[in-house]
């Protein structure tokens, strides 16, 4: 099941209603601290943990959690450089009711429990609080987070500071956006989210989880499974690559618009001659356009012939560095397109689109889409696929050997077959239906692979989504 991705002010207002409904905020702090504490102690098995609390509720959390796991027979120590600020964190202090430490004397500890600052951080960390988590963390074996490292961002996953490594990140009550995105994710190996019964959250955005894809039904023939237009362009085998991948995701039945010379496998159909021509057919269900398209006039009158065609489109590659909203947004009466920009080709949307690169990557890409009004991937190590109304998914960790030449190829060519063969014509879903099959392609394809192997991994790729 997906999981909420909720923003600080999103848990803000779930913890507000929960105390309208009569939960208490220590309620909510007991069950945080005891949930943690569960977690660690599977992790520390009864070794001797030291536990650094700050001043907010994070820090209560961190007297909750010594106090449960010196229940449990552990030998704790607390930390504590900064006095309890909220009623909840001085209670829950005064129920620890041992002695606090205001800096670190070097005693023992194999455990490290980050309880400095959570949601609330607003800046960066002083240098003796910078010094003090650093020393804390080095020169402990494990290091635990409770709910984010110290230091982090939560809403946007940017660093304050260099923060150390942890080995466990225990997230409360939800996931928060820096569990999922750069540059912060990558710090967090292991991440687990504890229920504090918080009831219903308003959030707009969750985890991917695997889609259920169906078989084509009995009676399918290869137009009604989806015919899927790879349109071609200045460098043809960037849209090989893509028409290679849309065979394995599913599509009934391929074509590639070129007019390069060039061996074409036989099981993909080449249609030469002018680009109307192949785009008349109405049976295409989805065409892609931008995998090794260029940037030139040619390039131009391509996309915007594709863009005319009215055929649901995806568009990547060289095509998101010459698009514009008016293309997609005005000169279409309705656009179910998806765009499938990395790093560099989201900054070319948002300036061609007059908008500022401002945000965490889930408001950049939530603009882009509204601005597009397309759906839209945005592609990388921390992929988001946004819709134009908020609504944004976050993919999970994907193997790092996805970051090679064609991998993007690959990915824009399952997303115009999965477009092709939904049923509904959900976009949104077949974008997410894409990324998870582009990162199982991955998983399948193992080490060190090139991008026509993993093109060759979307069929066991789908296999396992059935
Ligand atoms: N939202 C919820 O429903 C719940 C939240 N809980 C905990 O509460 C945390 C949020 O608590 P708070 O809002 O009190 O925030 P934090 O405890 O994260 O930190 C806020 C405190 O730190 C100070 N501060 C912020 N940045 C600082 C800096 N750079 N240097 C020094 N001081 C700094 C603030 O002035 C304030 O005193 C969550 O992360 C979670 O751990 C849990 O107790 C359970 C329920
Ligand atoms: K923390």
């Amino acid at each position: 099941m997906a999981d909420p991705v909720v923003t600080a002010d999103e848990m803000r207002a779930a913890e507000e209603a929960a105390i309208a409904s009569g939960t208490s905020v220590e309620e909510l702090m007991h069950r945080a601290g005891e949930g943690a504490a569960e977690w660690i102690w599977r992790l520390c098995g009864g070794r001797a943990v030291t536990v650094l609390c700050g001043p907010g509720n994070n820090g209560g959390d961190g007297y909750v959690i010594a106090r449960h796991l010196r229940q449990r027979g552990a030998s704790v120590s607390v930390v504590a450089p900064l006095a309890p600020d909220t009623d909840a964190a001085r209670a829950a202090r005064a129920d620890w009711g041992d002695s606090v430490s205001e800096s670190w004397d070097e005693a023992g500890g194999e455990v490290f429990v980050d309880a400095l600052f959570g949601t609330g951080l607003s800046r960066g960390l002083s240098p003796e609080h910078q010094q003090l988590l650093h020393r804390l963390a080095n020169r402990h074996v494990n290091s635990v987070a409770i709910d984010l490292p110290s230091g982090v961002s939560s809403d946007d996953g940017a660093l304050f500071d260099d923060i150390p490594s942890y080995d466990l990140t225990v997230a409360l009550g939800a996931l928060k956006p820096a569990h999922v995105l750069l540059p912060a994710a990558p710090h967090l190996s292991m991440v687990r989210c504890v229920d504090i019964g918080l009831g219903d959250i308003h959030y707009r955005a969750e985890t991917l989880d695997r889609p259920q894809i169906a078989a084509p039904k009995s009676d399918a023939h290869k137009y009604s499974r989806g015919l899927a237009l790879v349109v071609g362009g200045a460098m043809p085998g960037a849209s090989l690559l893509a028409a290679r991948a849309a065979q394995g995701a599913g599509a009934g039945f391929v074509q590639l618009a070129s007019n390069e010379a060039g061996a074409v496998p036989h099981d993909i159909v080449q249609i030469d001659g002018e680009l109307e021509h192949a785009l008349s057919d109405e049976r295409i269900d989805a065409a892609l356009i931008g995998p090794g398209l260029g940037r030139d006039q040619d390039a131009s009158h391509r996309l915007q012939r594709s863009l005319a065609a009215g055929i649901p489109l995806v568009i990547d590659g060289d095509a998101l560095r010459i698009i514009t909203p008016a293309a997609t947004r005005f000169e279409r009466e309705w656009d179910d397109s998806i765009l499938t920009p990395h790093e560099g080709e989201l900054a070319s949307l948002e300036e061609n689109g007059g908008l500022e690169k401002r945000g965490s990557k889930l408001d950049r890409a939530r603009r882009v889409a509204d601005t597009y009004g397309t759906i839209v991937i945005a592609k990388g190590p921390d992929t988001i696929i946004a819709s134009p109304d908020g609504h944004c998914v976050c993919a999970p960790r994907s193997p790092s050997w996805l970051s090679v030449a064609g991998s993007g190829d690959v990915l824009a060519g399952i997303a115009v077959a999965r477009r092709a063969t939904s049923e509904d014509g959900d976009a949104f879903d077949a974008a997410c239906e894409a990324v998870w099959l582009h990162a199982e392609a991955g998983r399948i394809a193992g080490a060190s692979f090139a991008a026509g192997e993993l093109a060759n991994c979307v069929r066991a790729a789908l296999e396992r989504c059935l």
